[in-house]
């Protein structure tokens, strides 16, 4: 089976759909771009055709490309290295054509070349777009986490969420292609349930079409979602009984993480599949692993879902027919450090906040992870670390922060005093009266109790009043923090 995102990945310019200005600016930015020679960073959510338009506009120009992944090592050394391999690049194809060809260089994750990796890396990015002889385009979700001196060395194109209207014709088209019949209503509601994200809807027109040869509105609803499913429940119906499409909702009601998913399929596959199949069944996985890195590069849990669509539909028609019987899966696959540490994390957070399990690792944790990326901001990460009780390592996981640096080290030491003075304090009867835990850095000596008691204490109600006074005394500081206390 062939992913149909790849097979239809636009291949010029006027394929990508519906962000018909942002894919002008390119082309005029492309076409002029000898005269202002400046770098372009296009910007948005996932799966909007973002590096599909980099790669088209290239093709359209008659340009070659080179591309910098974040999977790839970005160490300034590297990105030096490889700037210079670009400008030789375009001069070597150049003058064997007898011409000047361009190379462009694609750099992906722009908002995230820091990420598991040394600081050089975000100033060679910088310089390598200052002093570049060949056109770079960077591909961001956010540009906002781009450094200030990154982003005013670009011109910026943004890239909006695809419209359900605009992703109709992109899945008409590949129904045609694919001699597939359907019902207009059926590719009405794939747009819907995903609008914004054209490759989700390729993803989901592609697990609902497999084994079929018509696809209706009834086929693409998704019937009864609301249970909850077992593992080895879920093992035979990606492994032996179900559909792509039926399997990938199974494992929308396992309550475990992608990450846990694909361990299991990994592990207990080829107990089922044979060798033909199991060749099919692991590119699917490698897939899936591949946007597990990029979850975990990126803290983007968006890209969960990617993984799931490969891992149960991919791994599901990966197979050449259905099986029946029992199966013998046995245990639970081998567990890395990483896996140990994710698990004690989850049962922390379960634990001190009042959590079951399943909604402290599919809900709690992401969202952690999310407002406390890289440590930042400190305050509101020394809050968690003594709130949910973490050592280095915990943090070091949660914040995506890579081997345990002095930051960190800091960060657990700063939280076990405050866990103190919060202990201290409640044994005193003055919970309520605690130092405050600031968002805002300048803020971080102010005393203002700032809603650090409701992070800090669940049932917070006999507080209720002191919570009230002191919110008024610090209202910006409380706006910040409103989203944890929602959480918590
Ligand atoms: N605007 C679009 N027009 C046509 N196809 C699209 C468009 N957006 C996405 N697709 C489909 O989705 C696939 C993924 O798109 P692409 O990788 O370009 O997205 P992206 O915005 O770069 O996402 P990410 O930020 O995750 O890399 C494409 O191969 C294509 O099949």
């Amino acid at each position: 089976m062939v992913d149909w995102t790849e097979k239809y990945r636009p291949s010029t310019l006027s394929e990508v759909r519906g962000n018909n200005k942002a894919r002008d600016a390119l082309a005029e930015w492309a076409k002029t771009w000898d005269d202002h020679r400046e770098a372009v960073v296009v910007h948005g959510s996932p799966g909007i055709g973002k590096t599909s338009a980099a790669h088209a506009l290239a093709a359209d120009m008659g340009w070659e490309t080179v591309e910098l992944n974040a999977s790839d090592q970005r160490t300034g050394d590297v990105i030096e290295r490889f700037a210079g391999r670009a400008a030789k690049n375009a001069t070597l194809a150049g003058s064997s054509a007898g011409t000047s060809t361009r190379q462009l260089v694609i750099l992906d994750e722009a908002d995230n070349i820091h990420g598991n990796y040394d600081r050089g890396g975000a100033s060679a990015v910088t310089r390598l777009v200052k002093s570049s002889s060949q056109p770079i385009v960077l591909i961001a979700n956010e540009f906002y986490d781009m450094s200030r001196g990154l982003r005013n060395a670009c011109q910026e194109i943004e890239f909006r969420d695809v419209s359900a209207r605009s992703i109709v014709p992109v899945l008409r088209d590949i129904c045609r292609k694919e001699g597939l019949e359907f019902e207009s209503d059926a590719l009405d509601r794939i747009a819907e349930m995903n609008s914004g994200d054209l490759r989700s809807a390729v993803n989901d027109l592609q697990a609902i079409a497999e084994g079929r040869e018509k696809i209706t509105e009834e086929d693409v609803v998704m019937g009864d979602r609301d249970r909850s499913v077992g593992l080895f429940e879920f093992l035979d119906a990606v492994l032996k009984e179900e559909s792509a499409q039926d399997a990938l909702y199974t494992a929308y009601d396992v309550d475990e993480t992608p990450d846990d998913l694909t361990k299991w399929v990994e592990d207990k596959v080829s107990l089922v599949y044979e060798p033909d199949e199991l060749a099919r069944a692991y590119d699917f996985l490698a897939n899936a692993d591949r946007w597990l890195g990029r979850v975990r590069a990126t803290q983007n849990y968006s890209y969960w879902r990617y993984a799931t669509d490969n891992l149960a539909a991919g791994v599901a028609a990966s197979r050449d027919r259905t099986r029946g019987g029992w199966t013998r899966y046995g245990g639970a696959p081998y567990r890395s450090t990483r896996d140990k540490t994710r698990d004690t994390v989850v049962r922390k957070i379960a634990q001190n906040g009042g959590f079951s399990m399943a909604t402290a690792r599919r809900e709690a944790l992401p969202y952690l992870s999310a407002i406390t990326h890289h440590c930042k901001p400190r305050e509101l990460t020394v809050a968690m670390a003594a709130y949910y009780e973490f050592d280095e390592s915990h943090v070091s996981f949660v914040t995506g922060s890579g081997e345990t640096t002095n930051k960190v080290q800091s960060i657990v030491e700063d939280a076990g005093e405050l866990r103190e003075e919060l202990v201290e304090e409640h044994a005193a009867g003055a919970f309520a009266g605690m130092e405050g835990v600031s968002v805002d850095d300048d803020a971080a000596a102010d005393d203002g109790g700032d809603g650090t008691d409701d992070v800090l204490d669940r049932d917070a109600d006999t507080d209720a009043d002191e919570s009230a006074e002191s919110d008024d005394s610090d209202a910006a500081t409380d706006d910040g923090q409103s989203g944890l206390d929602d959480f918590f």
